[in-house]
């Protein structure tokens, strides 16, 4: 068998199952006894007309909310009912529909909080950290710093210091990947719209997630800006991540996802290739318009 033969007949592995979910609001059911499993390496697009389920969805995956009935599954590990900071350390991030940065904090800063939010020293470092210690960009380099490390073999640094000084190594490389670099001391409230909504991309990156899930992620962007996020997140899938997207922007979903779930009305009512999903007459009628003559 050829080598080619031998990579096409490896299963695909399962992260996330989402099995007969249903979430109730009262006398809203919000989700409907949805299924649909998410494959390591993928990028997932969950669309749907206004109201449908979408950010429900996310907020039971990310344990905002409890299923009313059914279970989500990560890794193989049931979640449902778990606190968002402890799926948050199992490797679920997200992003949200309107931007939640600490507006007070650098760009680097907001990024340093979800590293730390990963290390074991507290956030409290990257909250209260001393001026000095913080550098300015031009002072990072993806390399170790030869000063450090020859402090480190000379005096021996804490355990604390070395996390910050890693964590703002990493945070800078983020902004770096997502292209913000230029105002990584910016605060974070003064940021450009678009740098913002990047912003809140690298730091769910920090947090090191195995998956991370993107709630419209391109709303409000021109159409240049929705290209380059498209590139982002075929970027943040070739470095190994899961991507779960939300978006409204048909362009966006059908260029860059390799599957996609549909909901109306909570129900889950087509699931398939981007292509397969174009097609579907009930997801045609239901989200791409059925023309107002017909309706
Ligand atoms: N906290 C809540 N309390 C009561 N009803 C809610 C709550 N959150 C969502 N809903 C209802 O659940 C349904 C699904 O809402 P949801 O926000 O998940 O839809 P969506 O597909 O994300 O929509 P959009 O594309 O407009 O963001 C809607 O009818 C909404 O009004």
């Amino acid at each position: 068998m050829s080598e080619d033969a031998i990579s096409t007949a490896t299963p695909r592995r399962v992260l996330l199952e989402v099995n007969d979910v249903t979430l109730r609001f009262g006398g809203v059911v919000a989700l409907n006894e949805v299924n649909f499993s998410l494959y390591e390496g993928e990028i997932l697009g969950l669309i749907g007309p206004n109201g449908a389920g979408k950010t429900t969805c996310f907020n039971v995956m990310t344990g905002v909310y409890k299923p009313t009935s059914g279970q989500v599954r990560f890794a193989g590990q049931g979640i449902s009912g778990k606190q968002p900071h402890v799926i948050n350390r199992i490797g679920i991030a997200r992003t949200f529909q309107n931007i939640r940065l600490f507006p007070e904090m650098t760009a680097l800063e907001n990024v340093i909080v979800g590293v730390d939010a990963r290390h074991k020293t507290s956030v409290l470092g990257a909250l209260f950290g001393l001026p000095r210690f913080r550098r300015r960009p031009e002072e990072f380099s993806p390399d170790a710093n030869p000063l450090l490390v020859w402090a480190q073999k000379a005096f021996g640094i804490s355990r604390h210091r070395r996390e910050e000084i890693s964590g703002e190594e990493m945070a800078m490389e983020l902004l770096r990947f997502v292209g913000i670099d230029d105002q990584a001391n910016e605060l974070a409230r003064n940021l450009p719209y678009g740098y913002q909504r990047r912003l809140e991309i690298a730091r769910a990156l920090a947090t090191q997630p195995k998956l991370i899930c993107l709630d419209e992620p391109a709303a409000g962007f021109n159409p240049a800006e929705k290209e380059a996020l498209l590139q982002l997140i075929r970027n943040i899938r070739d470095r190994g991540f899961t991507v779960l997207l939300i978006e409204h922007d048909m362009r966006l979903v059908m260029g860059v996802t390799d599957r996609i779930v549909v909901l109306e009305f909570g129900r889950k009512i087509a699931e398939g290739s981007p292509e397969e999903v174009s097609r579907d007459e009930k997801v045609i009628a239901a989200y791409l318009g059925v023309p107002a003559d017909v309706a």
